[in-house]
Parts: structure tokens; sequence; C-alpha cells
């Protein structure tokens, strides 16, 4: 199954922040999607999750995904998470994800205190490398440790797609290598789509990228690809002509964004 977005268009008040982007992301890859402050990526997670309005097509496979709520995207298996982790600070790892996985189990057995781990908890505890914390209260984790538990409660409910806004923004050296390795293995067979500004995280780790400026695509390939795209590169650096494939390995500092 395939995530489709085609001419898809967000408009606020008149102003178009999305105007007629088209991607589409496969499990087995971990796509990318960069650009500049305001191109439009995270109004373009925001339309196929449905918070945000938007027209064109997003399809998940046959199961077109724009017009519907956010909770029947939800339950499609279409997940997001936000630059800052939404995680329940004064509650357990295991417990923040028994919440996650609640929509499987009948109220009563919400309210029954817990004697064992399900099985798809378990997994996620061992895909994002949070088996040792099950006890922890989220609030004290570190920061990559929230966002790891973020994408481990997607994946206790089962998530088919994973859109992820900034996940390494803030994260330790150490903590981005781990995250690329986690994405990676999620990726093997859900659909996981990245927004990013840290060029070295996706010269690292992207499988293919898209460059969004001013809402529209501005690029799209492999990360060589795009770093030697003479447009992509006057977008970061107006310096279009002078681009050339040495030029284009000093491309990506530029890109990270320091806010
Ligand atoms: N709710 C809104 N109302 C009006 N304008 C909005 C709204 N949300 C986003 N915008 C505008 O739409 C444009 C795209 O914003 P968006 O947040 O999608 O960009 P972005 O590429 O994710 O940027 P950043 O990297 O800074 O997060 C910006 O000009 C932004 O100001």
């Amino acid at each position: 199954m395939s995530l489709v977005v085609t001419d898809l268009r967000v408009e606020f008040s008149g102003f178009v922040a999305v105007g007629g982007v088209s991607f589409d992301a496969h499990p087995g890859e971990v796509r990318f999607l960069i650009g500049p402050n305001g191109a439009g990526k995270t109004t373009c997670i925001d339309a196929i999750t449905g918070l945000t309005k938007g027209t064109g097509s997003a399809r998940l496979g046959e199961t077109e995904l724009l017009g519907r709520p956010v909770h029947t995207i939800v339950r499609l298996g279409v997940g997001r998470t936000f630059q800052t982790a939404s995680v329940f600070d004064e509650l357990s790892v295991l417990q923040n994800l028994d919440i996650a996985a609640g929509r499987h189990r009948r109220p009563a057995s919400l309210l029954r205190t817990r004697t064992g781990v399900d099985a798809s908890i378990e997994r996620a505890l061992e895909e994002t490398g949070l088996a040792g914390e099950l006890a922890t209260p989220a609030g004290i984790l570190s920061h990559g440790q929230k966002q790891w538990l973020e994408i481990a409660m997607l994946l206790v409910q089962d998530a088919k797609v994973l859109l992820l806004d900034e996940p390494v923004a803030g994260m330790s050296q150490d903590e981005r290598t781990a995250t690329g390795e986690l994405l990676q293995r999620v990726a093997a067979n859900r659909i996981v789509v990245v927004v990013e500004h840290d060029m070295d995280f996706m010269r690292r780790f992207a499988t293919r990228v898209t460059v969004l400026h001013q809402g529209a695509v501005l690029a799209e390939g492999a990360v060589s690809e795009v770093q030697a795209d003479p447009k992509v590169q006057e977008v970061y650096l107006g310096t279009a002509g002078a681009a050339t494939t040495a030029a284009a390995s000093a491309v990506p500092e530029p890109l990270r964004k320091e806010d």
C-alpha cells in the first residue's frame, strides 16, 4: 500500500499555503519533505491528517483521506507526531502505551490493573529501544526518548503511515543516529514521511526527498540529485549558476534552521 498525494491545495483566507503539491511514499523507503520556513511542509501533513482542509487527493491505497474527519483518518492507520512531543508526563512509558493502544480494548479491561504487557506493546518497546524504561515516568525521559515514545505510541496503534514533523529537532548527535536507525527499521514495512530541517540527518537517512518552496514542489529525487539541483541551491543560497557538483556538497549546512 502507498500514500499518493496529488495536486494538494490548501488556502488560508485566500493565501495559498500549498498550491498543488504531489508526491508519493511507499513502505521500504524513508521519505523526506524539506524546504525553507513557510514552504508548506507542515500544512501538507495537516491536510493529509484532516487537521486542515485541503483539496486535491491524498490516497492511502484505494482510500481517499481528504474530506474525512481526523479520527477516521487515525483509524485508517495514519499517525503523526508533532514537533513537541505530546506524551503524558506524569504517566509511565507503559501507561502511555496502554492509552495509545486503548482503542483496541474494552473499557473494562482498561480499568483493570495491568499484570502483563500486550504483545503489540512489547514489540513497540523493543523496536524503539524503550524496553528498559517501562516504569519510567514519561516526564523524566530524555528529549529523544520522548520522541521515540511517541513513535512507539503510533506503532501500538498499528499505524501504516507515520508522518513525523521534525523528529530530531533538539536531539543530541547520538539520539539523531538512533532515531535514523529506528526510522529505517520502522519504514521497512510501513510508510514513513519525515519533515525535517536537519540536512545532515537527511543526507544520512533519506531514501527519497521532495523539496517544497512557497507551497510547490521545487525538486524531487535521491539526496545527491536534490543537493545538486541548481533550483534548490538558488532557493537556499541564492547562488544559481554558481552551482557545481563540488559546491552542491556544501549546500546542506545553510539549509539548517536555527530556530
Ligand atoms: N492556520 C494558518 N492560517 C494562516 N496561515 C497559515 C496557517 N498555517 C500555516 N500558514 C501559513 O502557510 C505557510 C506554510 O506554513 P507551514 O507551517 O506549512 O510551513 P513549513 O514549511 O512547515 O514551515 P516551517 O519549516 O517553518 O515549519 C506559511 O506562510 C504559514 O504562515
